[in-house]
């Protein structure tokens, strides 16, 4: 049996008895999923595609752990990709949804809440002006997209190899995440037409963008670019590579649209811009933080650009759930929650946590490098002269060293991001026992990723 702890019964998952399981409940439960829901998953990274085996189900998570169907405990590194800064179920959050939802779960008309999310998001990034509420991060860089083309009356759109953001079809040429998890060049069913409006450049090369603004610079509505690259393993932006690419983009009359949809407000309360300000994007995306775990996304700008928008502009953007209040209420209060102490935790584990997994793998001779945003980090496999800065660079990597690791620390209770190309996320939650359990399962894992073979 492995470190991981069992919880007990679980009237969900079935049986089990004297704290063994009959039978695999994971196992079962990914096969009755694969017949109803295609490949047994709502979103394909969470399939273990690249690391193999059975995705866990999860029941249940609180603090720094979650547990899944078998009643096994695990702590918690990907924070259901990033809203959990706080930990899961943190008290004050799911009070304030249980008070909300007493009043109803949706009204289709506006809210005094939702103006007081916006106020709390602009004031955190003064040159915003105007917020829009949506419900993923796929809608709101889709909106930020076509409101941009709205706004210049120009078709193109430049994004970077590795970048993820989200599954609307502008956006899934060499993108990152799952794409990147299932080596994916982009996705059947998005038209020829479509894909050609979108200009694919290395990231950190100023000199490609430049060129394709010097080639192309009267078509190009558009750069979008994650505010520190976080889909394809973490790779950070050259210093001063964000300010550049507004000032290139302004100089073409084009508009810089920064998603910060992973990174705002979990590396700082102003988002990865807080940590690297000096330049104006003209639109700002957000996702996961800003909902608190529900869904909850939005895309702010200056007020002339965003009030573009319908009803008071000519681009449309709707939605039936948009500013649901049990969201609204979700992100307001994590928001609220989310100060200087917070963001010191957040720090401290990350350092903590990446210095250790790095100690740990250089003590059993595993070649890597730590990549490091903030208090996002992932490692990287192999012998790097330099830290990787493009997708081309990450992809040279020796991956199934990853996949050992991930294994070997899900079975002692640890539960990793499924695939190398993905942020490990720490939360505030994470107290020192949870970090101690991390730390204590490194030894065996290190020795499993140095032991590992290409298959
Ligand atoms: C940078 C970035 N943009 C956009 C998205 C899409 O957000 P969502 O999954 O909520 O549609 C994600 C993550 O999923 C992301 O990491
Ligand atoms: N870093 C990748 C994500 O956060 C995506 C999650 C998903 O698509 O389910």
């Amino acid at each position: 049996m492995s470190a991981a702890q069992n919880t007990g019964p679980n009237s969900e998952a079935g049986a089990i008895a004297d704290g063994a399981a009959i039978g695999d409940v994971n196992l079962a439960q990914f096969e009755r999923a694969q017949r109803v829901i295609p490949g047994g998953v709502n979103s394909p990274v969470r399939a273990f595609r690249s690391v193999g085996g059975t995705p866990r189900f999860m029941v249940s998570a609180r603090g720094p752990y979650i547990t899944d169907a078998q009643g096994r405990e695990y702590v918690d590194l990907v924070a259901s990709w990033g809203p959990a800064i706080l930990g899961h179920a943190h008290p004050a959050v799911v009070e304030a949804v249980q008070r909300t939802a007493a009043n109803g779960l949706s009204f289709g008309a506006s809210t005094p809440a939702e103006t007081e999310l916006a106020e709390a998001v602009l004031a955190r990034l003064p040159f915003l002006e105007k917020l829009r509420l949506v419900s993923t991060g796929t809608e709101a860089t889709m909106t930020a997209i076509r409101l941009a083309r709205g706004f210049t009356g120009r078709p193109l759109l430049i994004k970077f190899a590795g970048h993820y953001h989200g599954h609307s079809d502008s956006l899934l040429a060499e993108a990152g995440s799952g794409l990147a998890t299932l080596s994916l060049p982009g996705s059947a069913g998005v038209t020829e037409a479509t894909a050609a409006q979108t200009l694919v450049l290395p990231y950190n090369d100023l000199d490609a963008v430049r060129a394709a603004f010097e080639q192309n610079g009267p078509d190009i509505a558009a750069v979008i670019t994650e505010a520190a690259a976080a889909n394809m393993g973490v790779v950070p932006p050259d210093e001063g590579f964000n300010a550049a690419l507004a000032d290139i983009a302004h100089e073409f009359g084009a508009l810089l649209i920064l998603d910060e949809v992973l990174t705002g407000f979990r590396v700082s309360e102003a988002g990865y811009w807080g940590l690297d300000r000096g330049y104006t994007p003209d639109l700002v995306t957000f996702g996961k933080v800003v909902g608190g775990g529900m869904p909850l996304a939005a895309l702010g700008g200056r007020a002339e650009l965003m009030d573009y928008l319908a009803p008071t502009g000519p681009v449309y953007q709707a939605g039936t759930l948009s500013g649901n209040p049990l969201a609204v209420a979700a992100g307001l209060t994590t928001l609220q929650l989310a100060d200087e102490a917070v963001y010191d935790r957040l720090d401290v584990v990350a350092e903590t946590v990446s210095s250790a997994v790095s100690n740990a793998l250089s003590a059993e001779g595993v070649a890597h490098r730590v990549q490091r945003a903030g208090n996002l980090f992932s490692f990287v496999f192999g012998d790097f002269a330099a830290a990787p800065r493009t997708y081309a660079e990450v992809q040279t990597q020796e991956a199934f060293r990853y996949r050992a690791l991930f294994h070997a620390m899900l079975d002692a209770g640890v539960s990793l991001p499924p695939s190398v190309f993905e942020a490990w996320f720490v939360t505030a939650a994470h107290d020192d026992a949870a970090v101690s359990r991390i730390l204590e399962a490194l030894p065996a894992a290190a020795r499993a990723a140095a032991a590992a073979r290409p298959e």
